[in-house]
């Protein structure tokens, strides 16, 4: 990726939880940068450790969670490194004040027995600092999101999920946030609303911000990432330019994923995803792989000449990887 520095960039990030009788591979040895005016889209199927790696970046992991690794924030003076910040450092500079957080179900996210606007201008009261007209600001929120201002005056439960959804985004750009953290915003939408949302997301990345997308929703990916990586029981394998990696991908896994996409005729893929507390060894994907008979690799992500990169044990070799 060339361009502005990252905002946000995580080096070889894993989490661990330990239950009574088995240790939980949730996020493994996962790097990655967030550049403003980008979109990155973290894909996988469900339980591959997307949204736990979302509450490693914010601090928001469980006390039964272990944490190794390093997630550097480079947006303010100095650059905070947050796996080790302290909890008051991260709930007064940097949870939904330099990184903000679009949550999973949004119609939760709201108090249902107020105004939209009245949570709105306060969350705005508290996160700017200095005097200023918070109802005009909520306003220019709610437009900047694609939302009538008049939606503000309503009940969440008066609203739609699609105007819901909005309304959280503009929540998360209350206090002009530099990382946009989204999670899985648009389970629950149809397609049209799905579309809309992440346009939006698009368009909060092209304001400059870097804007992280977890979704397993391919199309909603391919619609709106300027770069895809690809998670699979846990680790990244495969990664670079969204136009690259959905057009050409390489890694079997992120074929499959494509495949089973409504335009490219619902092939679902075989098989289940791994159970990250019992990973058999060696290549995860193996179990499901069309090559499972003539591939033994276990090749960890490696960058490739340019900017992708890929765990499979077919690198490119002037055809095809796989
Ligand atoms: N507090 C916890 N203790 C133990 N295991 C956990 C805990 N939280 C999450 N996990 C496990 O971590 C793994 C990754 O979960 P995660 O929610 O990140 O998946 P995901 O890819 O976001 O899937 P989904 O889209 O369904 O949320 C799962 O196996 C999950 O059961």
């Amino acid at each position: 990726m060339t361009g502005p520095g990252p905002l946000l960039s995580a080096r070889d990030l894993s989490v661990r939880f330990r239950l009574r009788d088995s240790v939980v591979q949730a996020v493994t040895d996962v790097s990655f940068e967030l550049r403003p005016g980008r979109l990155l889209a973290l894909v996988g199927e469900s339980g591959c450790g997307k949204s736990v790696l979302a509450s490693a970046l914010l601090g928001l992991l469980p006390g039964n969670a272990e944490i190794r690794g390093e997630v550097w924030l480079h947006t303010g003076s100095e650059p905070v490194e947050l796996t080790s910040a302290p909890e008051r450092v991260l709930a007064r500079q940097v949870r939904g004040r330099r990184v903000a957080l679009v949550p999973q179900s949004a119609a939760t996210a709201l108090t249902p027995v107020r105004t939209v606007r009245a949570q709105l201008v306060e969350t705005l009261r508290e996160l700017r600092p200095g005097k200023g007209d918070r109802h005009r600001e909520a306003d220019a929120l709610a437009e900047r999101v694609g939302l009538a201002p008049g939606a503000l005056d309503h009940y969440p439960h008066e609203l739609s999920g699609g105007m819901i959804q909005r309304a959280v985004l503009a929540f998360a750009l209350a206090a002009d946030p530099d990382v946009v953290l989204a999670d899985e915003p648009t389970s629950g939408l149809d397609r049209p609303l799905v579309d809309r949302t992440v346009d939006a997301l698009r368009g909060i990345a092209e304001d400059g911000r870097a804007v992280l997308l977890i979704t397993h929703d391919i199309a909603a990916a391919e619609r709106a990432a300027t770069d895809v990586a690809v998670m699979y029981a846990s680790r990244i394998v495969e990664q670079g330019p969204a136009a690259d990696v959905f057009g050409d991908p390489w890694h079997p896994y992120t074929r499959g994923l494509l495949a089973a996409t409504p335009a490219r005729g619902l092939h679902p893929l075989p098989g289940h995803p791994p159970n990250l507390s019992d990973l058999p060894a060696g290549c995860a994907f193996r179990p499901r792989c069309p090559r499972r008979d003539t591939c033994t690799g276990d090749p960890a992500l490696a960058g490739l000449p340019g900017p992708r990169a890929l765990a499979c044990a077919r690198p490119p070799n002037g055809d095809r990887p796989c």
